[in-house]
């Protein structure tokens, strides 16, 4: 027992507390450490090199809103790819969507692919999904030997840019991302939180109006278990046709074809307009032309 504090340089002078139950995993990957806990009020905890990456609790709010922003913006998505996401989340809200063929996700560290599967089943039943193939390595590399044009959706659920997933945030994969889309394709990125992380944003959206000449626009969510409470993505399609993200046009199919049978907990087609509207000093920044 005793209190969980998640102290980072991306975030200094705060941090976020959950009171630990019981530490139920420790470990050390070949890329970071993994770390689960029994917290008292947000079920269990994953923590990747002592930043909080989902709690049982709020996971839905993130894990629904970077799949089906994407997903619900065009009409029949049928090959989807997912960048990180190791804990299968993200493969649970992709296998809700009937008109997936097939579903290819890229993990550099295959401890929280076992992890997950282990202490998160509610979260890693997404590998139920016949659908989908796993590749342990890095994402960078996968999406080089990807033929061009190759999807329809391509998901980036990474961690921060501080350790593996760092060279998810830079130019080069925005356009190896790009080449491996389809026209009129779509991508949605973790893309930080606008009380934190502004300059991170810009330079974001900047590389992505130089790479994607369809649609670039920020969406973001309420996560109460990451800092600021917020957390956002970056939704940007290629050049072919049009993909308007703030009006869905493709809705959830009832819940009967989805491998977790769970109804959505968090989203809906008006939260999806919804989470377009930002503040000002964001709309600033994000919309300037
Ligand atoms: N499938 C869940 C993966 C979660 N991705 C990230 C985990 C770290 C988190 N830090 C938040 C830092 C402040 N923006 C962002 C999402």
């Amino acid at each position: 027992p005793g209190w969980f504090s998640e102290i980072s340089p991306m975030w200094p002078g705060e941090a976020h507390s959950l009171k630990v139950e019981k530490i139920l995993f420790q470990g050390k990957s070949d890329y970071q450490n993994v770390m689960v806990f029994q917290s008292s009020t947000y079920g269990k905890v994953l923590v990747l090199d002592g930043v909080i990456q989902l709690t049982e609790r709020d996971e839905c709010a993130y894990q629904e809103m970077i799949t089906h922003l994407p997903l619900c913006s065009i009409p029949n998505p049928k090959k989807v790819l997912v960048i990180g996401g190791g804990d299968g989340g993200v493969l649970r809200e992709v296998s809700r969507h009937s008109s997936v063929e097939q579903i290819d996700i890229c993990e550099i560290d295959k401890m929280v692919v076992e992890v997950s599967k282990q202490y998160f089943p509610d979260v890693a039943i997404g590998y139920q999904d016949p659908r989908v193939k796993l590749h342990i390595g890095d994402g960078v590399a996968f999406l080089k030997a990807v033929p061009e044009g190759t999807y329809d959706a391509v998901i980036v659920d990474s961690s921060d840019p501080i350790g593996p997933a760092q060279e998810l945030f830079e130019k080069p994969f925005f356009e190896s991302v790009a080449r491996a889309l389809r026209p009129g394709g779509v991508v949605c990125t973790q893309a930080e939180s606008i009380w934190l992380h502004m300059h991170i944003i810009e330079d974001i959206v900047s590389n992505c109006r130089q790479i994607f000449k369809g649609s670039v626009n920020y969406a973001w969510t309420t996560v109460p278990t990451y800092p600021s409470g917020v957390i956002g993505f970056m939704l940007c399609s290629t050049e072919g046709p049009s993909v308007d993200f703030k009006h869905p046009v493709n809705p959830i199919d009832s819940n009967d074809n989805n491998i977790s049978k769970r109804p959505l907990k968090f989203y809906n087609s008006e939260i999806h307009t919804a989470a377009f509207c930002l503040p000002s000093f964001a709309r600033k920044v994000i919309d300037a032309k």
